[in-house]
């Protein structure tokens, strides 16, 4: 799926009406009909209900919705923002309708008219939506105070209103929402921590816009989806031995960091890989022998690095980043061509280094959090910014950059794909470092960089999304993620 951008939003409303063929303002009563299905199925009806609207097309569908419920003897109140605009046709037309029903609609021209709002009410925020062009000020600014110093429970039509869809609104007044209900699909402003105090809960709702639209149109980001993800997966004919799968090398742990190489090196063997060797200190080698069966090891000091018959490496999981570690980083970048996994540490000291970036083997993935991608490429104003310099960079070089979060962004070649697997269970220690030995594994097994990414990344929030059958997001660890890696292969052949 997409992200578009608000012109593309309109021209697919626009598309939708002229192919279905459908009404422009029966697209809108059919926005709103899913709206207030939304409200009642999921039990959010108060005694009062106050729906603030706007003068554009989300004016027009609080409207809708005001009527929708009125027809159903479930009493609203419309508030309706007065800032000298005549309002769109459909907005217009809704005001008609609704007219006809009750009397029970107030134009505000001042804070003087301001209804009170409490804890009791539900309010619906149909302010603005995707037609926001600036900063809400004056009366609008003052409004998304009001509601939001009341305490009630929010439902924002679209998005909470203040939000752009495709650019930041840090310091500007936004509606905080409790639950958002935003037409056929997410927006940009909807993946970004930034805005997760002002979205709360998001629910897409098909509103049965015009499929063939999206093949006719390119966006810079989109969403990972279950179908691509599942049909990239290799098969593993009868007749193929571990040879055919690659031998991988991680380069992980040290002293009171070797829970990371084997986190890195379980999965790793989980996902799929021929042989592992692991390359860890000298005195940590027990700990890895005693606890992996498969895992070969090799010693770090020794002073033979080799990287010659690894189908790939990774690198970075409690290594730390003394010299010793830096020289290690030095050595492969002067003697391994192929694509590499640069995670943790490893990211830490090519952020010392930053002129070895340009040495990367091309196809090499980078997987910082935020914090190690601001010591990697600098600070970021916002999130937008960030996930835009993240496009940028992969224009720039010829690696896959996997900015790390809630919704995990993959970069490559000018465009980016956001993750939707995974939960807050992970948001512990060693989550990473799983994912650096995932991402190493299909590296090996032929997966491209970019392949092996996309698939390495849903698969780890997927293992973490079956975790929760049978832990909670407090309880599970990676180590658990790691044990349901196979139900995750599994949940796509499904
Ligand atoms: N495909 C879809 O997504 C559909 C969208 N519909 C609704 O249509 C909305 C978009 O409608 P519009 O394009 O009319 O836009 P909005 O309703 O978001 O409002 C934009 C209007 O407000 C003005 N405005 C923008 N920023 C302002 C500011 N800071 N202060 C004061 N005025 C400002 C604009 O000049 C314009 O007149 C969507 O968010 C959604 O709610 C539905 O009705 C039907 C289907
Ligand atoms: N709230 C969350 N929702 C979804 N995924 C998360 C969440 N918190 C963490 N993760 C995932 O867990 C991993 C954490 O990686 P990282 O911060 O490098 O951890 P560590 O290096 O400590 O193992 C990332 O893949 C990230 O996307
Ligand atoms: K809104």
């Amino acid at each position: 799926m997409l992200l578009l951008s608000p012109q593309q939003i309109q021209q697919w409303d626009a598309y939708t009406i002229l192919h279905e063929p459908i009404s422009s303002i029966d697209l809108m009563e059919r926005a709103a009909r899913h709206c207030v299905d939304w409200i009642i199925s999921n039990d959010h009806i108060r005694t009062s209900i106050k729906i603030f609207c706007g003068k554009g097309n989300n004016g027009g569908d609080g409207l809708a919705i005001a009527r929708l419920l009125l027809q159903q003897q479930i009493p609203a109140t419309v508030y309706i923002l007065e800032f000298g605009a005549k309002g769109t046709d459909d907005f217009q037309l809704n005001l008609q309708r609704l007219h006809s029903l009750t009397k029970d609609i107030h134009f505000i021209q001042s804070p003087d008219f301001f209804p009170p709002v409490g804890k009791e009410d539900l309010v619906i925020d149909a302010l603005f939506g995707s037609g926001l062009n600036r900063p809400l000020q004056d009366l609008n600014a003052a409004i998304v105070q009001h509601i939001n110093q009341s305490g009630a429970r929010i439902i924002a039509i679209d998005v909470p209103s203040g939000l752009f869809l495709d650019k930041s609104a840090k310091g500007n007044p936004v509606v905080t929402a409790n639950y958002t209900l935003t037409f056929q699909s997410l927006k940009l402003c909807l993946m970004v921590a930034e805005n997760a105090r002002y979205f709360g809960e998001v629910a897409v709702l098909d509103i049965g816009l015009h499929p063939l639209f999206l093949q006719e149109t390119e966006a810079t980001f989109s969403l990972l989806s279950k179908e691509e993800i599942a049909r990239g997966i290799k098969p593993r004919p009868g007749f193929s031995h571990k040879g055919t799968y690659g031998h991988a090398l991680l380069i992980a742990g040290n002293t009171g960091k070797m829970g990371a190489a084997l986190l890195a090196a379980k999965a790793c063997l989980r996902s799929g890989v021929g042989l592992l060797t692991v390359n860890v200190p000298k005195n940590e080698l027990p700990i890895l022998q005693t606890s992996l069966h498969e895992a070969m090891a090799t010693i770090r000091e020794e002073e033979d690095h080799s990287y010659d018959g690894y189908a790939s490496i990774g690198i970075g999981p409690g290594i730390g980043t003394a010299g010793s570690s830096e020289a290690i980083v030095r050595n492969l970048l002067e003697n391994y061509a192929k694509p590499v996994v640069w995670d943790a540490d490893a990211v830490t000291i090519l952020g010392k280094n930053k002129q070895w970036l340009e040495q990367l083997s091309p196809g090499s993935i980078l997987t910082p959090h935020p914090k190690e991608f601001e010591r990697l490429f600098g600070a970021s104003d916002n999130d937008f910014d960030r996930l835009n310099k993240a496009i940028e960079l992969s224009k720039q070089y010829p690696l896959v950059i996997v900015l790390k979060g809630h919704y995990t962004l993959i970069a490559f070649n000018g465009k980016g794909w956001f993750n939707t697997t995974g939960n807050a269970g992970m948001a512990k220690g060693g989550s990473g470092d799983m994912l650096t030995g995932m991402l190493t594994a299909l590296l090996a097994q032929g997966y491209t960089p970019l392949q092996a990414t996309v698939t390495g990344v849903y698969l780890h929030g997927l293992s973490a999304d079956l975790t929760l059958e049978e832990q909670s997001m407090e309880s599970m660890l990676p180590s658990d993620t790691i044990e349901n890696i196979g139900k995750a292969f599994l949940f796509l052949k499904e």
